[in-house]
């Protein structure tokens, strides 16, 4: 596909998108109706969509208008090309420039790229360092990979990943975590990844994993465990826990017990697991706002009622795992978003609830110190 084809191709996904269809699923509907495409193109494609969606209110500005089309004109002039190089018409192009799309000047200042409805809760989070979080969620995340010290250590799998062009480098606050620099498309046919070596884990949920109160031998339930990324970092972290791994929907787990096998862990999937345990981690669903850089459209679908929604599922959840807790053992709750109302308000009024458990810390990564925005609070249960 030619530059301008690519472009095209886009924009009709962005206009799906803008619809209200998630974007991996406007991606893969666009790539199943286009066979002529190679990865080359799928790879163009995508960058492009993510890209606009990432910074959507900034192109529309530059674009003039709120379409596909005009977020890919206001994508060309941020990078200080001509659109009426590309849209020509010629070929698979876009068709060419109106007069008005020619003569648009972008006026006012630029925008938050973040919904308007969201903008004061996102304030009254992050305080000063708001705007620049949400500057930083305007650009791609590195990707991170976590090495699994049951199957080798970092040099090892440095000079493995190397091998098939895959570059790294250490992260100075974390021995087993490696940020890719190169060829990170190559990570899941990779010796290492299929050896169980290394899995992909961002930084953030890596460090908040590494210092959980935790001994050798303790009953541990990841209460939330979805794809079981936190189960199988916990146990390359603490030898011989006797992890528990449970989902409301078992589906989210399919992948698991290959991973375990992969990784070399023994996990237990339990639909009704029974405590006590000595830790139970909860790694809630929310609104993800820690990671819209990964998947830049969740921002534009998340509302008011659906982070409503979350927030009564997070109570919930955290009631639930406070009964799973054994005496003197701890919850550690754990989300992957910014906003405080998930964050510490949830963590303020589950411990008003529950006068026997008592904070141990509070811990707020984000994308400032290089991993995605990721939340953790550990909490102790009375002896
Ligand atoms: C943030 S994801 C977990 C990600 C996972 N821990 C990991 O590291 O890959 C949240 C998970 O919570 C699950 N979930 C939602 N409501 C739940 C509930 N009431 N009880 C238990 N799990 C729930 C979802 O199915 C989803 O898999």
């Amino acid at each position: 596909m030619t530059p301008a084809a690519r472009i095209a191709a886009a924009i009709g996904v962005l206009d799906r998108v803008i619809a209200g269809q998630p974007a991996e699923q406007a991606l893969l509907q666009w790539s199943r109706s286009s066979r002529f495409a190679g990865s080359g193109d799928r790879a163009a494609v995508r960058d492009h969509v993510f890209e606009a969606l990432r910074r959507r209110n900034s192109l529309a500005r530059l674009g003039g208008g709120g379409d596909g089309r005009a977020l890919m004109i206001g994508l060309m002039r941020e990078a200080d090309c001509d659109p009426a190089d590309l849209f020509t018409g010629d070929g698979h192009a876009p068709p060419p420039l109106s007069a008005a799309e020619r003569d648009w000047q972008a006026t006012g200042d630029p925008e938050t790229d973040l919904p308007a409805w969201l903008l004061p809760s996102w304030r009254e989070s992050l305080g000063e360092d708001a705007d620049a979080i949400a500057a930083a969620m305007g650009h791609r995340a590195p990707v991170w990979l976590r090495v699994n010290p049951l199957r080798g250590d970092t040099p090892q799998a440095v000079a493995m990943l190397a091998q098939e062009g895959i570059e790294t480098r250490p992260a100075p606050q974390l021995a087993t975590a490696l940020r890719v620099t190169a060829g990170e498309r190559r990570i899941q046919q990779a010796a290492a990844y299929r050896a169980g070596l290394v899995e992909v884990q961002d930084l953030s949920p890596q460090l908040a994993c590494a210092d959980l109160p935790l001994a050798s031998g303790d009953r541990v339930l990841d209460f939330c465990a979805g794809g079981g990324g936190k189960t199988l970092a916990l146990a390359g972290i603490v030898p011989d826990l006797q992890l528990v791994a449970h989902d409301a929907d078992p589906a989210r787990m399919r992948d698991l017990p290959a991973r375990a096998l992969r990784a070399g862990v023994q996990v237990q999937v339990s639909r009704q697991p029974q405590g006590p345990f000595r830790l139970v981690l909860a790694d809630v669903p929310c609104s993800g706002s820690g990671t819209w850089r990964r998947q830049p459209d969740a921002r534009w679908r998340l509302t008011p009622g659906l982070l409503e929604g979350l927030l009564g599922a997070q109570a919930q959840i955290l009631d639930r795992c406070a009964g799973l807790v054994a005496p003197g053992g701890h919850l550690a709750y754990m989300t992957c978003s910014l906003l405080r109302d998930e964050n510490d308000h949830q963590i303020a009024a589950f411990l008003a609830r529950n006068p026997l458990f008592s904070e141990v810390s509070r811990t707020l990564w984000t994308p400032l110190q290089a991993g995605d925005g990721f939340f953790r609070a550990i909490l102790r249960r009375a002896s």
